[in-house]
């Protein structure tokens, strides 16, 4: 980095392929860019798509989205080049593809020239070409510290399985690809000192001190990151629908971009809803040409005993949205990061039903947190049963049991509200620090 340019300081930012991580990176771009940061926001197309749009409506002139296109692949076309709906055989496709698009992106990074590069832990190709640029690489870990990269072991002692996206397996079996914790390990040995992560210390700070040791490096919080809800995300039917019903009153039931409930999963949730008897939203998903219609995918005669008592909602659901209305009283999630701290940002207390990855260890730290219970599996065969699911949504929607997790939701989020973007001018301070330049920011 050259100490004596100064101006805005140019950042390349280049999250993995994953919505739950492109979001995070684009909150921190809009607050950077705030900041008179200039960002270059680097994903595929059809990642990419839907940003233009909104950045299009909103004013961010320093965001600049930079298109890249991976190989042409016969099971990977454009529109699968993102896990938002990707079955998920084909992670380590997309994982190998986005590998074979680093000549892409090399001319790209000469093209921006960029003063430095925002980095997802995924990719420590991009990592290498930075340093030999001699531009510091930062990353940015868009998962919580209790899951921290470098402990990935601790996956596997809660029994789930590793993301498989890097083709190998995390055993490296002689896998082709560098298997996912190499992949940590490569980039974490390559970055500058410091490396952020979308959390706070309210939730985590043990587990981000606990990071710090295990890396050497500095952690640095960017805090919360919850896009507010914007009109764009308005759906007029589920907002009617809503509206009708009494304060914290609702379950809503959803699983991210990128987990599909199983047949069976499926029953048991809804046999579960029934059971609790209280009303919900439940967002259906399946993976892009394995749809199945609602009527199949449920149990026979459920739209029937249901009723006006619950909604199922289609493909994508505006979740900012429904959290945010006070009907809404508790969140049955698969406890991916965003989810986990969009709830706690709008103080809906948590059922946790963790399926893969970070998960479990997320719904471990709700726990902790107090803001939410966690269905417990069966003892045997670890399956969801109908009867825990109820158990559960009734204790913490109904039952004088779950009243602290009630207050404490609350609470945090009043925590949450009053800290504004402190932790993201730190974040400023340490890039302004970190590039050597005289950058012109007022905040
Ligand atoms: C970091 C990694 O992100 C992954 O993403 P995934 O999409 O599964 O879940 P979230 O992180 O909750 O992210 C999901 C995001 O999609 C949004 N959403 C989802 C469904 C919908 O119908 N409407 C929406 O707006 C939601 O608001 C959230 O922002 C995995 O969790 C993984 O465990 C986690 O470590």
């Amino acid at each position: 980095m050259d100490a004596g340019k100064s101006g805005n300081i140019r950042v390349l930012m280049f999250p993995w392929l994953a919505h739950g991580h492109i979001s995070p990176f684009l909150e921190l771009a809009k607050k950077l860019s705030k900041r008179n940061f200039q960002i270059y926001l680097c994903s595929t197309p059809v990642n990419l798509h839907p940003l233009k749009e909104k950045l299009a409506r909103l004013n961010f002139p320093l965001i600049q989205l930079v298109d890249l296109h991976l190989p042409p692949l016969p099971d990977l076309p454009p529109h699968y080049q993102t896990t938002k709906g990707l079955p998920h055989h084909l992670l380590g496709t997309l994982e190998n593809a986005l590998d074979m698009a680093s000549p892409t992106f090399a001319n790209i990074f000469t093209r921006i020239n960029p003063d430095l590069l925002i980095c997802d832990i995924f990719q420590p190709w991009a990592t290498s070409l930075a340093v030999s640029l001699n531009i510091p690489t930062v990353h940015f870990v868009t998962f919580g510290a209790i899951s921290n990269p470098v402990e990935l072991k601790g996956f596997k002692k809660t029994g789930v399985a590793l993301p498989n996206i890097s083709g190998g397996s995390d055993d490296q079996n002689g896998s082709e690809s560098l298997s996912l914790r190499d992949r940590i390990v490569q980039c974490l040995k390559q970055s500058s000192d410091i490396m952020l992560i979308k959390s706070f210390r309210e939730i985590e700070a043990k587990y981000i001190d606990n990071l710090s040791i295990l890396t050497k490096k500095k952690i640095v919080p960017v805090g919360p990151l919850v896009q507010e809800p914007g009109e764009e995300d308005e759906r007029a039917e589920i907002t009617e629908w809503l509206n009708k019903k009494d304060p914290s009153s609702v379950v809503y039931v959803s699983f991210g971009t990128e987990y599909y409930l199983s047949k069976e999963e499926r029953e048991e949730l809804a046999h579960g809803l029934l059971l609790s008897q209280v009303s919900f939203i439940w967002v259906l998903r399946f993976p892009h040409g394995e749809k199945i219609n609602v009527k199949d995918a449920l149990p026979e005669g459920f739209a029937e005993m249901v009723g006006e008592g619950g909604l199922i909602v289609e493909d994508w659901a505006p979740q900012k949205k429904i959290l945010e209305h006070a009907c809404i009283g508790g969140f049955v999630s698969h406890c991916g990061w965003g989810s986990v701290i969009e709830s706690m940002r709008f103080g809906v207390p948590i059922i946790g039903m963790p399926m893969l990855y970070d998960q479990p260890l997320n719904a471990k730290l709700v726990g902790e947190v107090g803001v939410g219970l966690e269905i417990k599996r069966g003892k045997n065969n670890r399956k969801i049963e109908r009867e825990e699911v109820a158990r559960v949504i009734k204790q913490v929607l109904v039952e004088k049991g779950g009243e602290n997790v009630r207050r404490r939701a609350r609470e945090l989020s009043e925590c949450i509200l009053g800290k504004k973007d402190r932790e993201v001018d730190q974040v400023a301070d340490e890039l302004v620090k970190l590039c050597g330049i005289n950058h012109s920011q007022v905040w």
